[in-house]
């Protein structure tokens, strides 16, 4: 680690309003979420609970209404500038036109660096495509090339967004099996999903938010313990009653408290 601080992310009272005409709503509320170097973290939550919000700030994609967030003892845009920081989000990110190894050495060259495209693509399960246009491929396979240009600064800190949707079952277990890799070699990984039995199978930790709050973190058995005898799926579906879809219950009138 190129870094002194202790925490891969520490977040101190975070929230995030998006002001509209129709009020303000309140995506992060108030979240103190500590990450240590090395630990694979699944961070859950229903529809609109703030998972993605939260993960644009820790990118330094958009900006706290309130309180802080530091990435590797860091302000978010620069541990990404440094290349200490990389992310696989839902969309986004890919050039249609061009060849799928051609993007990943694109991205090294944003990096100064004139990286071969083979070692990455291998670890992402697509060496096959290298040549294939970007556009021509599936939903799954861009994904996975998204992870590939993830891995090209060979961050301290990925970052993964629903990482395996549209994956199909052979993609999301060769997806873990690299995650895994990649962590027992030191590589913080956080990520959002909606699939509980990921968090089960490899996360080391859970982390478990509803309407921008933290409900629920620990070990999976730790979390599970909180339905007693019940199952990752019942302290989720316990804890994250209220429809946190509906933003009226998390919006107030311009400038109003909760
Ligand atoms: N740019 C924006 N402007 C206004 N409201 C927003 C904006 N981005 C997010 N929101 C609202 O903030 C809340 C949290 O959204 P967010 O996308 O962070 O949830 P999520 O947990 O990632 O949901 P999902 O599981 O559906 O992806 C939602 O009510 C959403 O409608």
């Amino acid at each position: 680690m190129t870094t002194t601080s202790s925490y891969a992310i520490e977040a101190r009272g975070l929230v995030k309003e998006f002001r509209g005409a129709r009020g303000t709503v309140r995506a992060v509320d108030g979240l103190d979420l500590v990450v240590r170097p090395g630990e694979v973290v699944a961070f859950l939550g229903p529809n609109g609970a703030g998972k993605t919000t939260t993960v644009d700030l820790v990118l330094g994609l958009a900006a706290p209404t309130a309180g802080t967030v530091r990435v590797l003892g860091k302000e978010p845009a620069r541990a990404i500038a440094d290349g200490q920081v990389a992310a696989v989000m839902q969309t986004g990110g890919l050039l249609r036109d061009i060849t799928v190894g051609e993007s990943v050495e694109l991205t090294a060259a944003l990096f100064g660096r004139t990286s071969p495209a083979g070692p990455f693509l291998e670890r992402a399960g697509i060496a096959d495509l290298a040549d294939r246009t970007v556009g021509r491929c599936s939903g799954g396979q861009q994904q996975r090339l998204r992870f590939a240009m993830a891995l090209v600064s060979e961050p301290d800190l990925l970052l993964l967004d629903e990482p395996t949707a549209g994956m199909d079952v052979r993609g999301r277990r060769d997806f873990w099996t690299a995650i895994r890799h990649d962590a027992e070699a030191g590589r913080t990984v956080v990520f959002a999903t909606h699939y509980l039995q990921e968090a089960e199978s490899y996360a080391d930790r859970v982390v478990l938010i509803s309407q921008g709050r933290l409900v629920a973190d620990g070990t999976v058995a730790e979390v599970r313990a909180l339905a007693g005898s019940g199952s990752l799926e019942d302290v989720f579906l316990d804890l994250t009653a209220e429809p946190a879809a509906d933003p009226s219950a998390r919006t107030t009138a311009e400038g109003g408290t909760r």
